[in-house]
């Protein structure tokens, strides 16, 4: 059973179609990438299998259940998305505390506390940070416990919209350690949406090149070493990145 699986999808926003014909399976435990250029609708794809982007058609499943039309509770326990800009995903009034327990609240679970402060810990904050509001803490920070929201149901799928790209660059490779060390510790599935193709290097086994809404190549990261590509996009991609991505991101 694979973590992912899409086929054939279509996702429009107001009857303008802006992603077609999207296949693709992610096996369990494995880190994908979206990658290409602004507007190609990667993030798009993303929303289509949370549930933000309600106009599509074809077929989605995760971890083996189909994705329907209606909201569905029960998926979140499986699967969360982080968004890119902290700022902008975390509550400005509501504390830490209040953020990590809301998923905890909505699905009935019990024992708050213990809960709270170990995902709090698994992103590397101590409880001091735990009654603090967003204002007060750094972007690395924010984006920390915005990670440690989308672990309070202890998903086994995780969607990660360009994780790094609003932070400054010194704590770029801070979040993608913890990522890193957070797939292994939680045998997590990644499908991640960057446009940075060192970090395809660093954190992803494979990734889906798109241009205008669909995927012309799909590729494993290791062809970032050699640059070995097949559509003459994605060596367009490439080249522009400054080519072999061996170096560390960020
Ligand atoms: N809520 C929306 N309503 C209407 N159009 C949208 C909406 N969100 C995105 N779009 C359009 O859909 C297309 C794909 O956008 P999407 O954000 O998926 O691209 P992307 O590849 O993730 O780009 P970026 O890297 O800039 O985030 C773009 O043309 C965008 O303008």
């Amino acid at each position: 059973m694979s973590a992912i699986s899409l086929s054939d999808l279509d996702v429009a926003y107001s009857g303008h179609r802006v992603v077609e014909d999207i296949t693709f399976d992610v096996a369990q435990g494995e880190s994908f990438a979206l990658v290409g250029e602004s507007g190609s609708g990667k993030s798009t794809v993303l929303k289509a299998i949370v549930g933000l982007a309600p106009e599509w058609s074809g077929r989605m499943s995760v971890l083996g259940q189909a994705r329907g039309h209606k909201p569905d509770l029960a998926f979140s326990r499986i699967c969360q998305m982080v968004f890119q800009d902290p700022y902008a995903s975390l509550h400005p009034r509501k504390t830490v505390d209040a953020t990590l327990s809301e998923p905890l609240q909505v699905h009935g679970i019990k024992g708050r506390d213990a809960l709270v402060e170990e995902k709090l810990a698994a992103v590397g904050l101590d409880r001091r940070f735990r009654f603090r509001f967003p204002h007060q803490l750094s972007g690395g920070q924010r984006q920390r416990v915005a990670i440690a929201r989308a672990l309070m149901l202890e998903p086994q799928v995780m969607l990660l919209d360009e994780p790094t790209s609003a932070l400054d660059v010194s704590v770029q490779a801070e979040i993608l350690n913890l990522l890193k060390r957070l797939r292994q510790e939680h045998r997590l599935t990644y499908l991640m949406v960057t446009h940075n193709l060192p970090v395809v290097s660093f954190l992803c086994d494979r990734m889906a090149v798109m241009n205008k809404g669909r995927i012309v190549e799909i590729a494993d990261a290791t062809s970032l070493h050699t640059g070995d590509f097949s559509h003459p996009y994605t060596r367009e991609l490439y080249a522009a990145s400054g080519g072999a991505t061996e170096r560390k991101p960020a």
